[in-house]
């Protein structure tokens, strides 16, 4: 899809991004952290999900193809929007829960997730930055098992609780226990997913 994208940096939680240029159905969309934030769904089952593929058709799209194929099987879907961009303001805006895709283009990463809230790392869970060729968006509860702790987890196994059966379903099905290893195994296999062209002296960090 071809668009362009106009992002306005005007205070923190204010980020807009506008589409113009791209077929007739995107011209007039506008995309604002401060028009929504990221949901609250913390179910793999009650989430709707996005996904992609790059145009080489190789290694890494077969390896998506996995966690594609269970999270489809598992959640309320998993859709390709063909545009990084809207994804990632889909889920700054709480449209979908989250999204995932090999080897973007740095020009493709949004910080409106993050001014909304979300949640961003690599789909091996290092921290990204945008030159990076995996990343992993999402409402940040869905994201990885960080958010309960060893304690609370066995807490809920031992006693039984079965309120928390539901709970314990979601521990075994946040984002990326499940991508993660599909990408460390890519690694493994020397598939290139290493930096994008970083221009010499740019710094990511801040
Ligand atoms: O082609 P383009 O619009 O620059 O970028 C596209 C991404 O936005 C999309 O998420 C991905 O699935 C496509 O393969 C392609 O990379």
């Amino acid at each position: 899809m071809r668009y362009f994208l106009v992002p306005f940096y005007l205070k923190s939680n204010y980020v807009q991004v506008e589409f113009v240029g791209g077929p007739v159905c995107w011209n007039t969309r506008i995309f604002s952290a401060s028009a929504g934030s990221p949901s609250s769904i913390f179910q793999v089952e009650r989430s709707l999900l996005d996904s992609g593929f790059d145009y080489e058709h190789d290694d890494p799209g077969a390896t998506n193809i996995e966690p594609f194929k269970e999270f489809t099987d598992v959640s309320r879907g998993v859709r390709m929007l063909g545009a990084a961009a809207v994804d990632m303001c889909h889920v700054a805006l709480g449209i979908v829960e989250a999204y995932w895709e090999y080897r973007l283009k740095p020009w493709e990463w949004l910080l409106i997730v993050e001014e909304a809230g979300g949640v961003v790392t690599c789909m091996d869970g290092a921290k990204f930055c945008v030159f990076d060729r995996s990343v992993l968006v999402s409402n940040g509860v869905l994201h990885a098992k960080v958010n309960l702790s060893a304690a609370v987890i066995s807490i809920i196994q031992e006693k039984k609780i079965v309120e928390m059966q539901v709970c314990h379903r979601v521990l075994e099905l946040v984002l990326l226990e499940r991508i993660a290893p599909a990408t460390e195994n890519l690694k493994s296999k020397q598939i290139n997913l290493s930096l994008w062209y970083k221009p010499e002296n740019c710094r990511t960090e801040l």
